[in-house]
């Protein structure tokens, strides 16, 4: 298989020379501005909508509207060019074909068990009803259909290897008759019919990333029926300003006198190599919040459209309860279940620090520098989660704060921003 340096280096032998129809100026540092006629070389095309490409030795991401082929050019594209690399299917795929993150799932009662509740209070409107299970791993969701309600059918969609296993499973447990297993991308499958309920855990580290996300609106337009059910049928991204004394003292603290030594030239490095990605898995102990949390964005998975993922954007305000120590952002996500029957009861995963644990945990996203606050100041800014143009699994999550404080002398307003790839 081949190595990320590997697929990058050989992205480079794909050079194609393009006209600029217009002039553009790009959003963000990482956009390239051209303008009419400019002649472009492009070097990767990871999505129909934005391409990576050179101008002057510099290169950025240009929008693929403003560029016309040049003509001469035409003759010589490179018919291998694919779109698929930048999913990266078949590292994706292949660490769902092998049990570690089948297990971790599995192994997540508070997970698992919402989703179970979900098909027991809904058992009775399952009855007859066709399912279709988008990702379904090891078939936890469609066995609880097939074992505690009566749906017609239940489509079971898996595209790793794991669904051969997935099928001896649906055998080994007599659900055969009403679940099939059908191996592929969701995107690419056919079904038999349309479906009454579209089920999936899709969600991923900080809600979004792994963007499976898309695959099940691409399902919903294509395979739901009129007035069909998404579940989850909502999903909101929780934020909250903490303190993160521990990890601070773990990976910055650590170097002012290690055995008695002035070790502190290193913390510009350990502040690049710790602080500069988000940190997955971390758990916030509900003492560490600085304030009470806030949804920042509500995603209804009705209305919510692919092209609505490229940016999303949310605003919030915090009001300090406690005096600390700001040390950066955390986030978690809740999902909703909507129930089958007009005002039945909605089932909620919540994967914040006042439910029951989950293998998602919660993430960091931890500030270049602390700030003192105390009672009474205000968080207020935006957050930005911007899919990547190149690599579709990725994202980076820009935040933008200001501190108001409270004390009436100091008209101080820090601001800040930082932004966090994840990963690319
Ligand atoms: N963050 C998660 N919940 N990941 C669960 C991903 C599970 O869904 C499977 N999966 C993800 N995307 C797709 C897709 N488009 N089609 C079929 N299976 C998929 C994947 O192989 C794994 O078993």
């Amino acid at each position: 298989m081949q190595t990320e340096k590997e697929k990058e280096k050989e992205g480079d032998a794909f050079v194609e020379e393009y006209v600029a129809l217009s002039n553009f100026t790009g959003s963000s540092s990482d956009q390239l501005c051209f303008s009419s006629g400019d002649r472009l070389l492009v070097h990767a095309k990871p999505s129909p909508e934005w391409w990576w490409a050179e101008l002057h030795g510099v290169r950025g991401y240009v929008p693929a509207s403003y560029l016309r082929q040049d003509a001469a050019a035409e003759e010589e594209e490179d018919e291998h060019t694919s779109l698929e690399d930048q999913w990266q299917d078949e590292e994706y795929f292949g660490s769902y074909g092998t049990l570690r993150l089948h297990l971790e799932m599995l192994a997540d009662k508070s997970r698992t068990e919402a989703y179970r509740k979900v098909i027991v209070s809904n058992s009775a409107s399952l009855r007859s009803k066709v399912v279709m299970d988008l990702g379904c791993g090891t078939g936890i969701i469609s066995l609880f259909c097939a074992q505690l309600a009566q749906p017609s059918e239940v489509y079971a969609v898996e595209a790793s290897s794991m669904a051969e296993y997935t099928r001896q499973l649906v055998k080994q447990n007599g659900c055969e008759q009403v679940v099939t297993v059908l191996q592929g991308r969701a995107e690419e499958i056919e079904l038999p019919k349309q479906v009454d309920v579209l089920v999936s855990e899709w969600m991923g580290n900080c809600l979004l990333f792994e963007f499976m996300v898309e695959s099940v609106l691409l399902a919903r337009d294509r395979w739901l029926k009129e007035g069909g059910v998404m579940w989850p049928s909502s999903a909101a991204l929780t934020l909250v300003p903490c303190q993160a004394n521990s990890y601070y003292a773990e990976k910055m603290a650590f170097w002012e006198q290690p055995y008695g030594l002035d070790f502190t030239p290193l913390q510009p490095l350990a502040q690049q190599e710790f602080f500069t990605k988000p940190k997955f898995s971390h758990v916030i102990e509900p003492d560490d919040c600085l304030t009470a949390p806030c949804d920042v964005l509500c995603l209804d998975m009705y209305t919510l459209q692919v092209k609505d993922l490229e940016e999303i954007k949310g605003q919030f305000h915090f009001c300090v309860e406690k005096p600390g120590v700001f040390h950066g952002f955390t986030s978690w996500f809740t999902v909703h279940f909507e129930s089958l029957e007009t005002g039945g009861a909605t089932v909620e995963l919540n994967t914040g620090p006042n439910s029951q644990p989950t293998h998602w945990k919660q993430t960091l996203f931890m500030l270049d520098r602390p700030v003192s606050v105390y009672a009474g100041d205000s968080i207020s800014g935006t957050i930005f989660l911007r899919r990547n143009p190149i690599w579709r699994r990725h994202m980076t999550i820009s935040l933008h704060w200001s501190i108001n404080s409270s004390k009436k002398e100091t008209d101080n307003c820090q601001v800040g921003t930082k932004s966090f790839p994840m990963w690319r």
